[in-house]
């Protein structure tokens, strides 16, 4: 699991050691340095030689990029600094120039018109961009805001150039440097992933003490690479803000069944799903829960798109009965386009009915509380509060009119900007646990969130959605009491699920378009692999 926290958080863990006079700044720039040549090697490139650009602002994140300069030089590298600021880190830039490092100060001549100083950073940027390596040391977690001043200057100019016909925005990576941020991509939002300006996409992100949590929450992830944390001594005794589950955990927590297991201890879903208008969401979801690993599937619909299930899928059973979780609302149309009369094939009374069992409402005969996967059409059918053992499972405008409903003034592009903060804001709301699909899948429970990007870029393809769901239901009802008695557990299992479901995309075709009832199909193979892997 890789667990981020705020850039408050590491200041405070980082003040005790600052205070013993431990050398961190050294630590961390001879970790970089190394991780420099690891990759330069990777790259097929000899240190001895190798053109390295160092991008230097005024704090300490410029100071570990110098540092790291000076180590490089010391091994033969061709260093050249590129200072965008009046107050570069004196150690640092004394040990690069002791180390044969070159300096190019932008800042020398302040007095200079501003046509010079651009015409300047416009042939330094082309110097950077002919360059091996790429080290990113403007700004770390002291940012405040989008790039401004020549830190933006140099980084616009070295977007700005011409990269690959297809427009591609890595034009460095076009030209053959590998870039590397120093703690993080310069311009990203440290606690919050947001990009409000210039950023110089990171192939590598080597972040020290401990990952932040604009590291893995987008739009920051997608610009920061392969990411590296390096360990610098720091103790951090706080909660995480924001955690990342990896292969190892999900393999580590699957419930896998013994001899004394049975389809109620393994877990059985109801799904109410599709409608003959849109059969194809229920098929999706059962399939997908059935290769899951679920104990057995109810499917909840209207007769014919039942015979289609059992068709499709022989181990679906349509009749009623015990379940522990629901799925409600894949292909279940919602929102202001339902009219009552019917088009819905009754689903949204039975989703209502789920929910109202899930909830715990019907006590009885229909048991206790359950977990409850909530979609699509599902959101409609919501109560005011939810309990936390519901998971939401909204894109983007599901979210939008969701928090809308709610008297909240959002647009989608707002939602899309900094899908943590309105993931939050909709728990908050509701109480339920949200997981806001996206490149990035983000999920809020209580005190909780995950950030998770495991799946291609393919996966954006109709029923994809429908899948998750299926997964997310079958593995709620394998925990279904642990479940509802641990309110953080639906997150923790509803971001296994976005796991597997990313991971079965990729395993369906790697690198190319997939289908979702082909990574419904490849969920088993997926599931085998991390469970054996453990
Ligand atoms: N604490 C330690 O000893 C260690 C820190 N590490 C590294 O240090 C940085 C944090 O260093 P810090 O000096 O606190 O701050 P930064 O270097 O990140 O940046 C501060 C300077 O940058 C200017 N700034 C801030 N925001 C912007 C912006 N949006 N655009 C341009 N310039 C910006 C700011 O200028 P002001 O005018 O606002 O003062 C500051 O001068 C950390 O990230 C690590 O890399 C070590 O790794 C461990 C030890
Ligand atoms: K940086």
């Amino acid at each position: 699991m890789i667990r981020a926290w705020s850039a408050a958080d590491v200041r405070a863990a980082e003040e005790p050691l600052l205070a013993a006079r431990v050398p961190l700044m050294e630590r961390a720039s001879f970790t970089l340095a190394t991780q420099v040549v690891r990759d330069l090697r990777a790259r097929r490139t000899s240190v001895r030689g190798a053109r390295v650009a160092l991008l230097v602002g005024a704090g300490n994140n410029g100071g570990d990029a110098l540092h790291a300069g000076a180590v490089l030089a010391r091994r033969g590298a061709a260093v050249t600094a590129v200072l965008t600021s009046g107050r570069s880190h004196a150690g640092g830039l004394a040990a690069l120039v002791r180390a044969g490092g070159r300096v190019v100060d932008l800042c020398a001549s302040p007095q200079q018109p501003a046509s010079v100083v651009q015409a300047v950073v416009q042939a330094v940027v082309q110097d950077v961009a002919a360059s091996d390596v790429v080290l990113d040391g403007l700004v770390g977690i002291g940012a405040r805001g989008p790039l401004r001043d020549l830190p933006a200057d140099v980084v616009s100019g070295l977007s700005a150039l011409s990269g690959t016909p297809e427009g591609d925005d890595r034009p460095l990576r076009a030209q053959g440097a590998w870039v590397v941020a120093v703690d993080i991509p310069s311009g990203t939002g440290v606690d919050d992933g947001f990009v409000g300006g210039p950023v110089l996409p990171a192939d590598r992100t080597v972040t020290f003490g401990a990952a932040k949590p604009g590291l893995l929450l987008p739009p920051a992830a997608g610009l920061v690479g392969e990411l590296t944390v390096v360990d610098i001594g720091l103790r951090l005794d706080v909660e995480p803000a924001v955690r990342r589950l990896e292969a190892a955990d999900v393999a580590r927590a699957w419930p896998v069944p013994g001899g004394a297991d049975h389809k109620y201890t393994r877990g059985v879903v109801g799904v109410v799903a599709g409608t003959t208008t849109y059969p194809g969401a229920a098929l999706l979801t059962t399939t997908a829960a059935v290769r899951a690993g679920a104990g057995m599937v109810r499917y909840r619909g209207s007769d014919d798109v039942g015979r289609a299930v059992v068709g499709a899928r022989p181990e679906v059973v349509t009749a009623p009965g015990r379940v522990q979780s629901w799925v409600v609302g894949p292909g279940v149309p919602g929102g202001p386009d339902v009219d009552e009369n019917g088009n819905d094939d009754g689903q949204r009374e039975r989703g209502r009915g789920g929910l109202a069992a899930a909830a715990g409402r019907l006590g009885g005969l229909a048991g206790g509380p359950v977990p409850a996967v909530v979609d699509a059409g599902g959101l409609d059918l919501l109560e005011e509060t939810s309990p936390p053992w519901f998971v939401l499972t909204p894109h983007a405008g599901e979210l939008t009119t969701l928090l809308r409903s709610r008297g909240v003034d959002v647009r989608r592009a707002d939602v899309e900007a900094e899908p943590l903060r309105w993931a939050r804001r909709a728990h908050e709301l509701t109480g339920a646990t949200v997981l806001l699909k996206g490149g990035v899948t983000v999920v809020v429970g209580p005190g909780v969130a995950y950030a998770q990007a495991d799946g291609p870029g393919w996966l954006a393809t109709a029923g994809a959605g429908d899948v998750l769901a299926g997964v997310l239901g079958a593995m709620l009802a394998a925990r279904s009491d642990d479940v509802v008695a641990s309110p953080a557990l639906a997150a923790e299992v509803a971001a296994a699920a976005v796991l597997v479901h990313g991971r079965a995309a990729h395993r369906a075709n790697p690198g190319g378009p997939v289908a979702a009832l082909d990574v419904a199909h490849a969920v088993p193979a997926e599931v085998a692999a991390l469970v054996n892997s453990a």
